[in-house]
């Protein structure tokens, strides 16, 4: 007799309870810590994917004002306001062309009755307090002439950027759980920032099992396979923020899997195993992790059915493990219900709800059958009225066909047949919203 199924709401709040008490709460994540990367060009070319999407560890402060120093906003001349008082077109103020400010370099001083003409983020001259741009002034271009004339008059701080006037130093800059999007970067940039403290990405170990599954490159005897798991897997995990440890087990030998599992458990913080989980004579999974206490059941979803849930030990404490099923889109249908949004979450900051897949509601092109107990995952495409067409059958092994899939289609447990014209969820899995 075989055990109820639990269902899919079900087994999703238990992955979600299983990480929160693992210490991989999203909203808080205690374990995992810190870790500092270093702000310099070297490093975005020589290692660009240890910075994508990184959430930052700390609160930062300013380390100095933004901008540093009062600046000019167009190029034109530093003058006093008060020098211009009553200029107009009819009655124009001739100042004294001094040397120019520029960028890059210290800025001289500036009396009454002076021009300095001055470059877009140049230092304003002490004494100076505004900004003429160019094509106000006559002559209307820099030039040897010694002397310049203004027809109005300007308010003190026009076409000036003040110190400190996008942030003032030890004034808060960012914080913890802040995502480092590119002009977070840049600012922690513009503060002189030399290195950033991020959240530490989830290290995930990714082990597939199977006395038959083989490395690509690898030739193959009669009854082997290539590992597409891993692969599949692999990107999955990596596309939501994981960093991933791939060691495949490749047997169906508990002491394989055991020293697997001792040599790079050690510092995983969790722990997804493929493979040996369902019925057969030799589980591998199954057979070493539930003697652990790990669970095991079936979910009411095709595919996906066999799953498996709990804690590994490991040196000073547990690793949460989450154990799928070995076909190749079962694994990969089970990350994307159970796993996907959680890790991202981890990974962004941002609630697991928001990182969903988007969803939509659909018409069918063609009917549909589905067992009645399962909620059944099809995969398939959008076409140009609209309609989605699954493509391939339900089987878990059409990973060819998952492959040129841009959704995926839902059709809830309690349903047996739909009909062409009906409205089924999809989400999107092409990358586009
Ligand atoms: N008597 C029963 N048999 C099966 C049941 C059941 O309820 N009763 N469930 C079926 C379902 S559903 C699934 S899903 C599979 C799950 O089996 P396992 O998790 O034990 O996975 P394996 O037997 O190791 O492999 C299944 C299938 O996938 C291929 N595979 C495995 N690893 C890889 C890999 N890394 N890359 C590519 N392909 C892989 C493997 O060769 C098998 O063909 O059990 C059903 N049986
Ligand atoms: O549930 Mo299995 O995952 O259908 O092939």
């Amino acid at each position: 007799m075989s055990k109820p199924r639990r269902s899919v709401a079900d087994h999703r709040a238990a992955v979600a309870a299983l990480l929160v008490a693992a210490g991989l709460d999203p909203a808080a994540p205690t374990r995992l810590g810190a870790e500092d990367l270093p702000l310099t060009a070297c490093s975005l070319t020589g290692d660009p994917a240890r910075w994508r999407g990184r959430i930052l560890a700390d609160d930062i402060a300013a380390a100095t004002s933004l901008p540093l120093f009062d600046n000019a906003q167009m190029d034109g001349y530093a003058v006093r306001a008060a020098d211009l008082t009553g200029a107009t077109a009819d009655a124009p103020v001739s100042l004294d062309v001094r040397p120019a400010s520029v960028a890059g370099e210290p800025a001289t001083g500036l009396q009454s009755g002076q021009a300095v003409p001055i470059m877009t983020g140049a230092p304003l001259p002490a004494g100076a307090d505004a900004v003429v741009p160019i094509e106000h002034t006559d002559p209307p271009r820099f030039g040897p002439h010694a002397r310049v004339r203004m027809a109005a008059s300007v308010m003190p701080g026009t076409y000036v950027r003040r110190a400190g006037s996008d942030v003032a130093a030890g004034e808060l800059l960012l914080r913890a759980g802040d995502a480092l999007t590119p002009a977070a970067f840049g600012v922690l940039a513009a503060v002189g920032a030399r290195t950033v403290s991020v959240r530490r990405r989830p290290k995930v170990l990714l082990t597939v099992t199977g006395h038959e599954v083989r490395q690509p490159g690898e030739t193959l005897a009669p009854g082997q396979i290539y590992d597409a798991n891993s692969f599949s897997l692999w990107s999955a995990l990596t596309e939501v923020g994981a960093d991933v440890v791939v060691a495949p087990c490749e047997s169906d030998e508990p002491e394989r899997l055991r020293a697997v599992l001792q040599e790079h458990l050690p510092g995983a913080d969790l722990l997804i195993t493929v493979g040996g989980v369902s019925a057969g004579a030799r589980e591998v999974v199954r057979d070493v992790l539930a003697p652990l206490g790990v669970w095991f059941g079936s979910v009411a979803m095709q595919p996906g059915g066999p799953q498996g849930l709990g804690t590994v030990p490991t040196d000073g404490g547990v690793v949460p493990a989450i154990c799928f099923p070995g076909n190749p889109v079962s694994c990969l249908v089970s990350f994307e219900m159970f796993l996907r949004p959680l890790l991202a979450a981890l990974a962004t900051g941002f609630p697991p709800a928001v990182l969903a897949r988007p969803a939509a509601h659909v018409p069918l092109a063609e009917p549909l059958v589905s067992p009645r107990d399962m909620h059944q995952v099809r995969r398939g495409i959008v076409d140009a009225e609209g309609r989605v067409r699954a493509l391939g059958g339900a089987s878990s092994h059409l990973l060819h066909a998952y492959a040129r899939s841009s959704v995926l289609i839902h059709v809830p447990a309690g349903v047996e047949h739909l009909a062409a014209g009906d409205d089924v969820e999809t989400w999107r899995i092409d990358g586009c919203c």
